[in-house]
């Protein structure tokens, strides 16, 4: 397993390229297989992911090539197995995208429950709801969903949960409504940039959806798509996380193939908190569009929520709360998408963040600089937020399980190493891990729990504080 060695203090200058959104190209993958002929997708992302979602596809029949541009190829040769396996699908989430369509067009489908980012629960009620509206007959056994359909039916769908909408869900019920016979409505859709993306693609490719990035789609079913050319959108997530990143060292970043029309809520609560980001060209194409940051006074503290798109993206909580970790004042984080997606908390507590959960909130005391530590990596954004803090830390961070990361950012580090930050990636932990850093699970170290002990518990005292601050004796590495 590979981990990333961070060493804080460098301010971050220069300019780099933003990659192609993985939550617009895995969806968009799946949606090829309801196409005729070949689909081209260009701007996608080397990414784990991808190459998860590749294989998925080729157990179903699908040949699927990619160049070195980025450009991916994906033609149906054969189209008998309906079987997408739990080995592949539950490595990750965008894997159940392929139910709809496999509905649509081979009437019947056996895909294992998807699996994904740990960040709480992740039903998919909504998906096989639409999907039973538009005609299947859905059960689930041992871990896989079953589904068989005549042609499918035009119907109205209500996709409304508690937390708002699902957007693989709105994705996988577009897909399969594009092919079902009649006219279908969503109601609570998904309106987030990666379901406009994949609706954009679908109406190319001879669907008929209207009201696309609205929570109201009304979609004709047509008898067939044609495979065409898409180029993916640039990845928000990817922006986000960089400007985080500029802005957690003080820099100075210019980002490339952006679109901030799709992170209007980021840019507005970074300027917030104090970080300058001016806009080059909005009203071009992404291609040509830049977004400067820049830090030219102190930070301040502020509130943010995660929420449904046009809101902050919850994919974006945890690199935001590493900022605010390191902002003076206090700040309270809150996902509404996610409600216990707080797994990073422990970990930048480790670094000597102060946080404070509170139910669906994390309350952020930023009056202390960071340290460099030991963390783990629990989860893609996780892990990114572990990376933003690692660089403005103090000293050296050891990130571990970065393979979490390399399922959904292209070259994160090699794009922070362009940019002046001082990380290294280290193959296959602990074989080539330098002595000084090899890790044990010596008794020295505080233990998770002692640190969220420590953290939230009614016995704050300075013996637990002075505990933390102490770094391991030579003799327990
Ligand atoms: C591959 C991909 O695109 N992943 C993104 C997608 O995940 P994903 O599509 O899985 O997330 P959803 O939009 O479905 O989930 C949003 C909320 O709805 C709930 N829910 C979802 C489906 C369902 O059938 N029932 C239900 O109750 C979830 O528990 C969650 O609280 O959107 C999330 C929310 O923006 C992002 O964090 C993920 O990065
Ligand atoms: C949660 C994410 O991915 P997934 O839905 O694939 O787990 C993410 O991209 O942040």
């Amino acid at each position: 397993m590979d981990m990333f060695l961070v060493r804080g203090g460098e301010q971050l200058s220069g300019c780099v390229s933003v990659s192609g959104a993985k939550n617009s190209a895995l969806p968009l993958m799946a949606a090829a297989l309801a196409c005729e002929g070949e689909t081209v997708l260009h701007s996608i992302p080397n990414l784990v992911d991808v190459t998860t979602q590749s294989q998925v596809l080729g157990s179903l029949g699908m040949q699927v090539d990619r160049d070195e541009s980025g450009t991916l190829r994906l033609k149906t040769v054969d189209e008998t197995s309906c079987i997408a396996d739990y080995d592949l699908v539950r490595r990750m989430r965008a894997s159940v995208c392929v139910l709809g369509p496999l509905l649509a067009k081979r009437r019947m489908a056996c895909v294992s429950l998807p699996g994904g980012c740990n960040i709480g629960d992740r039903p998919i009620d909504l998906h096989l709801k639409g999907l039973s509206a538009l005609g299947a007959q859905i059960r689930v056994d041992r871990g896989y969903v079953i589904a068989r359909a005549d042609r499918l039916r035009g119907a109205n769908i209500f996709l409304g949960g508690a937390f708002g909408s699902t957007v693989t869900g709105t994705c996988n019920v577009m897909i399969a409504a594009a092919l079902a016979k009649g006219t279908t409505t969503i109601e609570s859709a998904a309106c987030e940039p990666e379901v406009v993306d994949v609706g954009n693609f679908l109406n190319a490719a001879g669907a008929q959806i209207e009201g696309l990035g609205t929570p109201f789609l009304t979609i004709e079913g047509v008898e067939q798509l044609n495979g065409i050319e898409h180029e993916v959108i640039p990845d928000r997530i990817e922006a986000a996380t960089l400007m985080i990143a500029a802005a957690i060292t003080g820099g100075d970043v210019r980002l490339n193939r952006v679109r901030p029309d799709h992170i209007t809520a980021v840019i507005e609560k970074l300027r917030e908190i104090g970080v300058t980001i001016q806009l080059e060209f909005p009203d071009q194409p992404a291609k040509k569009q830049s977004v400067f940051v820049r830090v030219t006074q102190p930070l301040k503290s502020v509130d943010c929520i995660a929420l449904p798109y046009p809101g902050i993206p919850t994919d974006v909580q945890a690199q935001l709360m590493s900022l605010l970790a390191c902002v003076p004042g206090i700040s309270i984080v809150t996902d509404k998408v996610f409600p216990d997606r707080f797994m990073h908390a422990s970990e930048l507590a480790r670094m000597g963040a102060n946080i404070r959960r509170e139910s669906a909130s994390a309350i952020l005391n930023g009056d202390s600089r960071l340290s460099g530590a030991c963390v783990m990596a629990s989860d893609l954004r996780a892990s990114a937020a572990l990376v933003l803090a690692g660089l403005a830390a103090e000293g050296e961070t050891v990130i571990r399980r970065i393979y979490h990361l390399d399922r959904g950012y292209e070259k994160l580090e090699e794009k922070l190493i362009a940019l002046g930050a001082n990380v290294q990636r280290v193959k296959d932990e602990p074989k080539n891990m330098p002595d000084s850093l090899k890790l044990t699970d010596g008794e020295s170290r505080p233990s998770y729990s002692e640190l969220l002990d420590a953290l939230t518990g009614p016995h704050w005292n300075q013996t637990t504080s002075d505990k933390l601050a102490q770094p391991p004796k030579p003799s327990d590495a």
